[in-house]
């Protein structure tokens, strides 16, 4: 039988983090919302309350509802305040090492029948589940941006994940009112292996001169129907989750297709990340998103 699945931890307050305390919370379940940073945590939970009142605005939900959700949201600083959660998904940066480190620590003060979850980009489920005390009982829950608005979540078990795991994470995701879609445990599993190499081969077409940045995002949107163009996509996801994620394609599968474009090192090496920092392949610090190239 699956686990019961009622208080549910979440490991890092950005985008991710935010957007998942948000639905887990509207559908019911208790959630602690940790981070390293006491600021990250506060401007998680603004971002939450903000993004419920545009619902309730929507009338998407309503200002009870909202109530409810907000009160089920505890911000916890510590690992220490995640002790008792049935399931923990840990949601902070897409770099292996800092993920083995969270893993590492958390196990040591977890229940040991809870569950452990990634929501990683690309990395090995495998490897992720080594550095946990409870490879069974670890698996990949990966989120769509932005959380609230996308239907899909890939679960990927990895070579040790057990049925209860699975069973128990896909009923979870059910909840949440979200689809399922199962990957094998491959770099970037499927969404983001079709996905990034569109967008890095984008910003190849930038760097080559192919076209500029409104051009290429504009091609896209009009003449492909994306609802975003590859380059605004990118500043949305964050320029170094994307060149994560491509890295880990080209080291994963040897391949040199997936090489990642040297104007996306550059943007990242320059701090330039997309929204979050206010600045990449958009200049977001105006009235309005100005390309910077
Ligand atoms: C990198 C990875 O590992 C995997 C990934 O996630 S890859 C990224 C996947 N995501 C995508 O590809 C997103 C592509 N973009 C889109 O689908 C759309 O642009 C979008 C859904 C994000 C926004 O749509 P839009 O029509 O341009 O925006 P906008 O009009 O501002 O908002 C649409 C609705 O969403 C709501 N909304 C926007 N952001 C929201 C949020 N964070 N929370 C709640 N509601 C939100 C708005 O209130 C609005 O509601 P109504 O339709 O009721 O008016
Ligand atoms: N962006 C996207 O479109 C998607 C991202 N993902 C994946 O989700 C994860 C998070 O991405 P995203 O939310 O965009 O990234 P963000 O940069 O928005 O958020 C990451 C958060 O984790 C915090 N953090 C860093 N180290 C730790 C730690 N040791 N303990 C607790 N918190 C920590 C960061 O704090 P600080 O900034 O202070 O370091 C930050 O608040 C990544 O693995 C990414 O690949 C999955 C699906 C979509």
């Amino acid at each position: 039988m699956a686990a019961v699945i009622k208080k549910v931890g979440v490991i890092g307050a950005g985008q991710m983090g935010n957007g998942i305390a948000h639905v887990a919370a509207l559908a019911g379940f208790d959630v602690v919302l940790n981070d390293i940073s006491t600021d990250r945590l506060k401007s998680g939970m603004a971002t939450i309350n903000g993004n419920l009142t545009r619902q309730v605005s929507k009338k998407a939900v309503s200002e009870d509802d909202k109530a409810k959700a907000m009160a089920r949201i505890v911000a916890g600083e510590r690992l220490d305040d995640l002790a008792d959660c049935d399931l923990v998904i840990e949601t902070a940066v897409e770099k292996e090492e800092v993920k083995r480190k969270i893993f590492h620590d958390l196990c040591a003060v977890l229940k040991p029948e809870a569950i452990v979850a990634s929501d990683t980009s690309s990395i090995s489920i495998t490897r992720l589940a080594a550095a946990t005390d409870r490879p069974e009982r670890f698996i990949g829950i990966h989120f769509m941006n932005p959380v609230p608005l996308m239907e899909l979540v890939e679960l990927i078990r990895g070579i040790a994940t057990d049925d209860q795991t699975f069973e128990a994470s896909k009923e979870f995701v059910g909840k949440l009112g979200k689809q399922v879609a199962v990957s094998e445990d491959f770099p970037a599993f499927i969404v983001n292996r079709i996905l990034l190499p569109m967008i890095n081969e984008a910003i190849y077409t930038l760097y080559e001169g192919v076209g500029n940045v409104e051009a290429i995002d504009a091609a896209m949107k009009l003449g492909a129907h994306h609802p975003m163009g590859p380059l605004e996509l990118a500043d949305f996801i964050g320029l170094d989750t994307c060149l994560s994620i491509m890295q880990v394609l080209h080291e994963g599968l040897a391949d040199s297709k997936y090489r990642p474009c040297p104007l996306l090192v550059k943007y990242v090496e320059a701090g330039w990340l997309g929204r979050k920092t206010q600045r990449g392949f958009y200049d977001y610090r105006g009235a309005k998103p100005i390309p910077t190239r």
